[in-house]
């Protein structure tokens, strides 16, 4: 028997032929039923460069490697149109009756293709896509499915507040329920417990949060513009770079709670949710911070996996969800990136720490004793003016203008409040000391929500008993990094700005004491 080298580093296998890569990994194909459903319902995959294995959980479990160096440009697999599942390709809308459809409401949000998934799932084999709901997930590692004790190590974290399991369950009782119960003939009575459940409803509503795109229909006049080619990427939010002169491509869609919470909101209006779909195969790619090397392009019939960069045999084959925060990360998709941080340590570099206006205000009105009715009537019309009510700060460490401007807009006397509404411009964000002061003491506050040091966390990391509270930790740990950087650099900029302040009292107070000098001299 040929003995087999088994050396990994990162993502890549070296020390093996290409052949031999996939049975380095210990890999024969995790999923072959679901390829051979695949290329039966004429998706194509180019098995000679691409297979799915189990890479490390760290490095996202299953994933699409490649079999050997692939260049830039190739495509990977392709997934015809008709193959993606939503309301648009599901039988349910029509079965139920486009009319009644929209009546319940299951033209908004995301409730629709939750259901169409529900019934899909519910009609087994024959359904069209019973070979690929046999590979997606039960069970999550997201926020969504953990415990109040859990959910207690977010404190302080973004994440606890955009769950939204309350109003993702307020849309499964006021439009599936009612749906459901309507139309016994197809959503049998006796599946309602199981198939239909709400369980079942958040399994599918993750499923879509951490798997599906947003996949536009083809306009007939794209075919004119450049190469007629868009490309589709996945998670919400995500970055799209067309190719030059292609048309609006598909994004993978933000899922489940996210549109649900905007339900009616402006975010709605601008997404057309039969957009959203389940794109099988090309939700099998994993992604990881900077690290994309393929991505879904659209034509008129099908969806193209192809790479961005050439790939070298035994590396994972990696999608974007957009390089998000490790808070989004971990609410969408139930993991997050660790990777090295262009200033040192290990981290997400695409983390933000949020501060929220109120906190600012707080701050202020206590440092400067002012009145609730005066900081209300300013910060609505900062707020009427377009500026922010959170704050968003990077690992650039940079302190954002916009901070130090809405601090000013506070603190100005009330003349000069009175010209910038007549100007319509919020004050510079000129960094003095007691603007300084204040964002100074809002850091120490905000870092003060979290239930933990960094110092705590750093050691708590090495002993976390569980993935999701190791999760937890990372993600609070990364905002705090951000946090207290921003802290020492305003600090720093404090003391430099009370070291010039003294300087030049000191400046001034010399001539002054020349001028006595020569005036004592000449007394003299
Ligand atoms: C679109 S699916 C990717 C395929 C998935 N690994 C599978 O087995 O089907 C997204 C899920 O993959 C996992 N994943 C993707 N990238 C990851 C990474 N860099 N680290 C850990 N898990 C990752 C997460 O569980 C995420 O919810």
């Amino acid at each position: 028997m040929p003995t087999i080298n088994k050396i990994l580093v990162g993502s890549r296998v070296v020390g093996v032929g290409r052949e031999d890569a996939r049975l380095a990994l210990g890999m024969a194909t995790v999923v072959p039923e679901f390829l051979d459903w695949f290329q039966a319902h004429q998706g194509t995959i180019d098995t000679s460069s691409v297979d799915v294995i189990n890479f490390l959980p760290s490095e996202g479990g299953r994933g699409a490697v490649a079999v050997k160096d692939i260049p830039e440009g190739h495509v990977l697999f392709t997934i015809p149109r008709d193959l993606t599942l939503s309301t648009r390709t599901s039988s349910l809308p029509l079965r139920f009756g486009m009319g009644a459809w929209k009546n319940a409401k299951l033209h908004e949000g995301w409730a629709g293709l939750i259901l169409c998934m529900m019934w899909e799932a519910a009609q087994g084999s024959s359904s069209k896509w019973s070979g690929y709901f046999d590979i997606l997930p039960t069970s999550f590692d997201t926020p969504m499915f953990w415990t109040e004790e859990e959910l207690a190590e977010l404190r302080g974290t973004s994440v606890v507040e955009k769950i939204g399991r309350a109003d993702a369950e307020k849309d499964y009782k006021e439009k599936l329920i009612p749906a459901i119960n309507s139309r016994p003939e197809l959503f049998l009575p006796r599946d309602i417990h199981t198939r239909y459940s709400v369980e079942m409803y958040h399994v599918m509503g993750s499923r879509i949060l951490s798997r599906s795109f947003n996949v536009e229909k083809w306009a007939p006049d794209e075919e004119e513009v450049g190469d007629g080619a868009g490309d589709v990427s996945m998670g919400s939010g995500m970055d799209v770079d067309l190719p030059d002169g292609a048309p609006a491509p598909p994004t993978h869609s933000s899922h489940g709670t996210d549109d649900l919470e905007h339900e009616g909101g402006e975010e709605e209006e601008q997404e057309d949710s039969s957009d959203i779909a389940m794109v099988p195969m090309a939700d099998i790619l994993n992604a990881r911070y900077g690290s994309e090397n393929a991505k879904l392009f659209y034509e008129e019939n099908y969806l193209k996996m192809i790479s961005t960069r050439p790939i070298k045999g035994g590396e994972q084959i990696w999608n974007t969800y957009g390089d998000l925060p490790n808070a989004e990360l971990l609410r969408r998709y139930g993991h997050v990136d660790v990777i090295q941080l262009p200033n040192g340590g290990q981290g997400n570099p695409g983390d933000v720490a949020e501060i929220r206006a109120d906190l600012i205000v707080s701050v202020a009105a206590e440092q400067h004793s002012l009145s609730t009715d005066d900081t209300h009537e300013r910060i609505d019309w900062w707020l009427e003016e377009g500026g922010d009510d959170v704050f968003d700060l990077y690992f650039d460490l940079e302190i954002p203008p916009s901070i130090i401007s809405v601090i000013r807009l506070l603190l100005l006397p009330d003349e000069e409040w009175e010209k910038i509404k007549e100007k319509a411009k919020p004050p510079k964000p000129k960094m003095d000391a007691v603007a300084l002061t204040v964002l100074h003491e809002v850091l120490q506050r905000r870092l003060k929500e979290y239930p933990t040091s960094i110092q705590d966390d750093e050691q708590l990391l090495m002993t976390a008993p569980s993935l999701n509270l190791r999760h937890a930790i990372i993600v609070r740990l990364g905002e705090k990094k951000i946090l207290d950087g921003i802290l020492t650099k305003t600090a720093a900029a404090l003391a430099m700005e009370s070291n010039t302040k003294k300087r030049k009292t000191t400046h001034e107070d010399r001539p002054a004491a020349a001028s006595t000098l020569k005036k004592s001299k000449r007394q003299a």
